[in-house]
């Protein structure tokens, strides 16, 4: 801990100095915005289709959206759920691995239902290096359920058990945090995977209409590292009309590029380099305040 005249700022959490540079600092990123349909094998086709695009347009990482092989939908979440343990019981999981090998890629494949042994249901991203082998995998922290008077219900938690871990994971483009959807709500995740070390942090999604147009973009700006989001289209099935606009942000907080609601496929230039000049231009780690280091924020008030 540093004393400056009369603030007290605490030192030992410098990003700037742990954030490490991988070997390539500047590569391109592809998000997959998909429609999806209830044909499942119609999804994979049309992902794998999408993620070459992506590929040959020069993206090294592409990711995909929340639940691109299965509607975003309580009704589809047991029936379309494969067990990735075994290669045979998940062709989402092989075709995933199948791409990235092919096309020398890592590939941060969205979310899928995933069936474990123990029955239970979680919504899984699988990350895969250019190798075709698994390197992470992220399961929803956050479940989104929730009660929008007037406009939509959901709740994931008739489905799914919630994962309890963050996921940070070493890639050939850089050090990656992982969130899905709503996980996005909470900044607590995304600033361990900061004080971590992570260059970006991806986030498959699947907004809805209203919280989308209030939230979707706001939660990605504001992390001082790169943030990219990808979303299935909006004329997927089901009553749960999807928000879109699949968006990468820059450690600025500018936007990069975004699309639209339709299908697309959205490349984008990423350049770590940009994440130090940020933070020796806002140096928010050495900003830091006592103020709140030891406050548990969610200790009662007697
Ligand atoms: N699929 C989701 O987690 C949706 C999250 C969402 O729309 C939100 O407002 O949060």
């Amino acid at each position: 801990m540093t004393s400056l005249s009369n603030t007290t700022v605490i030192s030992q959490f410098s990003a700037l100095e742990s954030l490490q540079m991988p070997q390539i600092t500047k590569f391109k990123i592809g998000l997959c915005q998909l429609s999806v349909t209830s044909d499942k094998n119609m999804n994979l086709a049309h992902a794998r289709n999408s993620i070459e695009v992506a590929a040959k347009h020069g993206a090294t990482l592409v990711v995909l959206p929340e639940m691109w092989n299965c509607p975003y939908s309580t009704d589809y979440f047991e029936k379309f759920a494969e067990d990735f343990d075994y290669k045979d019981s998940s062709p989402s999981f092989s075709m995933l691995s199948e791409v990235a090998l092919g096309n020398r890629i890592t590939i941060v494949g969205g979310s899928m239902p995933e069936r474990r042994k123990n029955g239970q249901l979680y919504n899984t991203c699988c990350v895969f290096g250019p190798d075709g082998n698994l390197k992470a995998k992220h399961s929803k922290v956050h479940l989104f359920d929730v009660y929008l008077p007037g406009d939509i219900s959901f709740k994931e938690s008739d489905n799914f058990a919630s994962g309890d871990q963050p996921t940070i994971v070493n890639t050939d483009v850089g050090c990656i945090g992982i969130g899905i959807c709503h996980d996005i709500r909470f900044p607590e995740l995304a600033m361990l995977y900061r004080a971590r070390g992570a260059h970006l942090i991806c986030y498959p999604g699947a907004f809805n209409m209203s919280t989308g147009e209030a939230l979707w973009e706001l939660e990605q700006r504001a992390r001082q590292l790169y943030v990219a989001t990808c979303s299935p289209s909006r004329d997927s099935i089901g009553s749960y009309m999807i928000w879109g606009h699949s968006t990468v942000v820059g450690p600025s907080g500018k936007i990069i590029a975004t699309s639209g609601h339709e299908e697309t496929v959205v490349i984008a230039e990423i350049n770590y380099s940009m994440i130090q000049q940020q933070r020796e231009i806002v140096p928010l780690e050495k900003q830091r305040r006592e103020v709140y280091r030891f406050v548990d924020v969610y200790e009662q008030k007697p």
